[in-house]
């Protein structure tokens, strides 16, 4: 039986709800994945990502709420879904002690795929992911970059329309996740509907749509632009001396969401309550005795790690920021 579904969705979830005991993992989740888009999860670690993505790929059972995916209603008909999806997962479920054509046929033989087929399409894969030089080598021996493009030709062998990945890039380097990305550009072309998990800012800006989970809930969802235009805070930069103790005193105060320092310049997040923030902050400043000139303190564009923080209240770790 195939649930009825918006045809523009390829997931719908409501109220999705995930207990483990008395804890809370996911609470009235609701969320709508257009076609066709690359779809960014947001969120600090432990908020709840990756048990989304396993119940709405039905390796968990929802304690409360509903899945359609690809007009399959889960996790009730989660055997249907699972020859139509692909899932990469954070730790990239490889055999280190299979070959990489190896791991390719093992996967093909899980979906069944006749073995002149899986012939074909593993030589497609391994060409598409720069992998045909090594194809004898065992996964085990790969590099991170070299195990990331193996783990995404695996989660592609069934030619999914739909795949799901879970932090794909965090064993990477720069160049790689650039690669990466448009590889999935390239999928994302070809009709493949995308939902990514990242920690990564400017992977983010890169996603048609992004939702921003904190503690089991999502707190925002839109597009990067209309997140970053519509950001609940003013963004404003002071170039000053001293920033260690100025940060420590404006962040007492309850208008101001954050402070962080970027070398030379303090970045602050002043709540939207507060009408004029350059005066304000000037005032603040002085009566912190840090008098700042008015040159020094400018109003700034709102970037993506801005709404992270604005809605998760925390920074960015260092070495996930936007390279
Ligand atoms: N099987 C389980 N039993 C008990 N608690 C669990 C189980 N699975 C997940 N949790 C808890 O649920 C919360 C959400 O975990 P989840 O892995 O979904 O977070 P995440 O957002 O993917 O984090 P990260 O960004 O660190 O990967 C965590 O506190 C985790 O410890």
């Amino acid at each position: 039986m195939t649930s009825s579904v918006d045809p523009q969705w390829v997931i719908q979830a409501h109220g999705l709800t995930k207990k483990f005991g008395d804890f809370t993992a996911v609470e009235q989740l609701d969320l709508l994945v257009p076609k066709g888009n690359i779809y960014g999860f947001l969120g600090p670690n432990g908020c709840g990502k990756s048990t989304t993505i396993r119940m709405l790929t039905g390796l968990l059972t929802p304690t409360e709420g509903t899945i359609n995916v690809m007009g399959l209603a889960i996790p009730k008909q989660a055997e249907a879904l699972r020859h139509n999806i692909g899932y990469m997962t954070q730790k990239f479920s490889l055999y280190d002690d299979l070959t990489v054509t190896e791991n390719l046929q093992f996967i093909g033989r899980i979906y069944g795929i006749d073995n002149s087929t899986c012939k074909k399409r593993i030589a497609q894969l391994q060409s598409t992911y720069k992998l045909s030089q090594y194809q004898h080598q065992l996964a085990g021996t790969l590099s991170g970059g070299q195990r990331q493009r193996l783990a995404l030709a695996c989660a592609c062998l069934n030619q999914p329309k739909l795949l799901f990945l879970d932090e794909p890039t965090s064993a990477v380097d720069p160049q790689n996740r650039r690669d990466f990305w448009e590889q999935l550009f390239d999928l994302s072309e070809q009709g493949t509907s995308i939902l990514v998990t990242t920690h990564y800012m400017d992977e983010a800006e890169r996603c048609h749509k992004i939702a921003i989970m904190e503690k089991g809930r999502i707190r925002a969802d839109d597009t990067p632009k209309a997140l970053m235009d519509n950001i609940n805070a003013h963004v404003v930069e002071i170039n000053t001396t001293d920033l260690r103790p100025l940060k420590q005193a404006l962040i007492s105060h309850i208008e101001v969401t954050s402070a962080a320092q970027l070398g030379h310049r303090l970045r602050v997040l002043v709540s939207k309550q507060v009408v004029d923030p350059i005066s304000w902050l000037l005032h603040q400043c002085q009566q912190h005795n840090h008098p700042v000139n008015l040159q020094d303190i400018h109003l700034v564009s709102a970037n993506l790690e801005d709404v992270f923080v604005s809605h998760t209240g925390q920074r960015v770790p260092a070495s996930h920021e936007a390279t």
